[in-house]
């Protein structure tokens, strides 16, 4: 008869049960259809339930939804999560997946899955999923989009959700603990974390450079001289700040490793952490050089397009021809274009695929040998400029090059305690450092030979 026919039709594709028929349910659902499972929805309103749902899904009461099967998705908001409260017979034993997010970050005091599990203790909470979106779901696993999260006290119940992530096409990591709850939470609220502070760093110096330079050069010429050349905001002034944020950035990125291994050479160890601040700097030395780079990229830019520019154009002028300058010029050039092809290089290869194609000593050849003579390179630029512009002419003084000098002191500074970092007697008492070769320290304290970074 009809009863047994369809017993017999949910006994052969294995049931998973839904709550809630809003857009992630729905998606969520149709996605389970497709890949063979049979689905039952846990609505309020079963009976008038929408005509969107997917077809050849079951819509029963939560309470006989439940009863229907052992997996059971919660696609309801976090804030209507006490309707499961009286239900926690039906839910005894049942696995619970939370795919619950939230609009910001720390909004309740434990994580939702935690909640959820708390409400519910007699269930096993697994939180999962809640890095996909309803529309990824229903245009089934993309690349960019194919790894679940998944956290969760009950090894069985997590294997549960992996197994059916698997089949709807995901690829499902173990986080761990139902602790780790508030870390899946937070991923999809992330705004490019790593990047925060290079991005600070960076807007701060363009800005502070951009306004020095902007009373230095044409507000002060304005007011001694009386001269209007403001129309050089829009490009002399920014082929100044992008060189001199670009060439402070890359120190800044090559600042930390220096000092570390100072530190490293004061302490005699390896074996001790870094202070807090030098590790998050350490960490986001990667952002910091590419956005050296693109700045870079724009002083390349703005410097090609100056002889097609009205005002260079116009003074257009006749005079001697001087070999020496001529000669400083070329070589300024030239150093700019070589350190800016050596910053393509390390661009490239600090992207993950070409990265991963290397060998260790390959990447550390690439990023620190090569990263430093890149630093050279541009900074000997930066000094011929000063140079040719400075010395050179007589329409500046002594104290015109401030800004040029400020910009100079930091890339100076790293490539001089590199060059000490260097000479054959500190590098060999690094070495011996790294390699935990330390004078007496297994006699001194056992303990201190035991790495404390694993
Ligand atoms: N939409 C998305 O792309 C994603 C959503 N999520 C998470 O999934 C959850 C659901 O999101 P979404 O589907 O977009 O939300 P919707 O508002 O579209 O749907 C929520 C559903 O929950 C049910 N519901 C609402 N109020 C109550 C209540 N008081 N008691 C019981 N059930 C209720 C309703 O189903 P019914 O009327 O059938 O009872 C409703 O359709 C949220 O926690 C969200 O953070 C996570 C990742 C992505
Ligand atoms: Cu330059």
């Amino acid at each position: 008869t009809q009863k047994d026919h369809s017993d017999l039709a949910s006994f052969q594709s294995e049931r998973v049960c839904v709550f809630g028929t809003g857009d992630l349910g729905r998606s969520l659902g149709l996605r389970l259809l497709q890949a063979g499972y049979g689905v039952v929805f846990g609505s309020r309103r079963p009976h008038s339930s929408s005509s969107l749902l997917p077809h050849g899904a079951q819509v029963l009461g939560h309470a006989a939804a439940a009863q229907s099967a052992h997996l059971i998705f919660i696609a309801v908001q976090r804030e209507h999560y006490d309707f499961l409260v009286p239900l926690a017979n039906q839910l005894k034993g049942k696995v619970l997946v939370d795919l619950s997010n939230n609009l910001k970050k720390n909004q309740y005091p434990e994580a939702n899955a935690e909640y959820l599990q708390s409400l519910v203790p007699g269930a096993e909470v697994v939180k999962g999923f809640n890095t996909l979106s309803a529309w990824s779901l229903q245009n089934g696993p993309s690349d960019a989009n194919r790894q679940v999260y998944i956290c969760g006290e009950s090894v069985e119940a997590k294997q549960a959700v992996i197994a059916v992530a698997i089949k709807l096409g995901f690829s499902a990591l173990d986080r761990g603990f139902l602790s780790v709850a508030r870390e899946l939470e937070d991923f999809p609220l992330q705004l490019f974390p790593q990047w925060r502070l290079p991005l600070r760093i960076a807007i701060g110096l363009s800005a502070a450079f951009f306004f020095y330079l902007l009373i230095r050069d044409i507000i002060y010429a304005y007011v001694t001289q009386s001269k209007d050349i403001s129309f050089r905001i829009m490009v002399s002034l920014a082929n100044k700040v992008c060189p001199i944020v670009s060439l402070i950035m890359l120190s800044l990125c090559y600042l930390p490793g220096v000092l570390a291994s100072f530190l490293q050479l004061y302490r005699g160890t390896k074996y001790r952490r870094f202070p807090d601040w030098l590790d998050r700097w350490m960490l986001c030395r990667k952002q910091l050089g590419l956005l050296a780079l693109g700045f870079a990229f724009l002083h390349v830019l703005y410097t090609l397009i100056i002889p097609i520019r009205y005002y260079v154009w116009f003074k257009n002028r006749t005079t001697q021809f001087d070999m020496t300058t001529a000669w400083r010029g070329d070589s300024y050039l030239s150093l700019g274009i070589l350190g800016f092809g050596l910053y393509v290089l390390l661009g490239i290869t600090s992207l993950p695929s070409v990265s991963n194609a290397l060998s260790w000593r390959e990447f550390s050849f690439i990023q620190s040998k090569l990263g430093h003579l890149t630093l050279l390179l541009c900074t000997a630029h930066t000094y011929l400029y000063g140079w040719n512009r400075f010395l050179s002419s007589s329409t500046y003084k002594w104290y015109t090059p401030p800004g040029y000098m400020l910009c100079l002191v930091l890339p100076s500074v790293v490539l001089l305690l590199k060059l000490l970092l260097i000479t054959p007697c500190v590098d060999r008492t690094i070495t011996r450092i790294r390699q935990g070769w330390e004078r007496g320290a297994d006699q001194r304290n056992p303990k201190d030979s035991q790495p404390l970074i694993p």
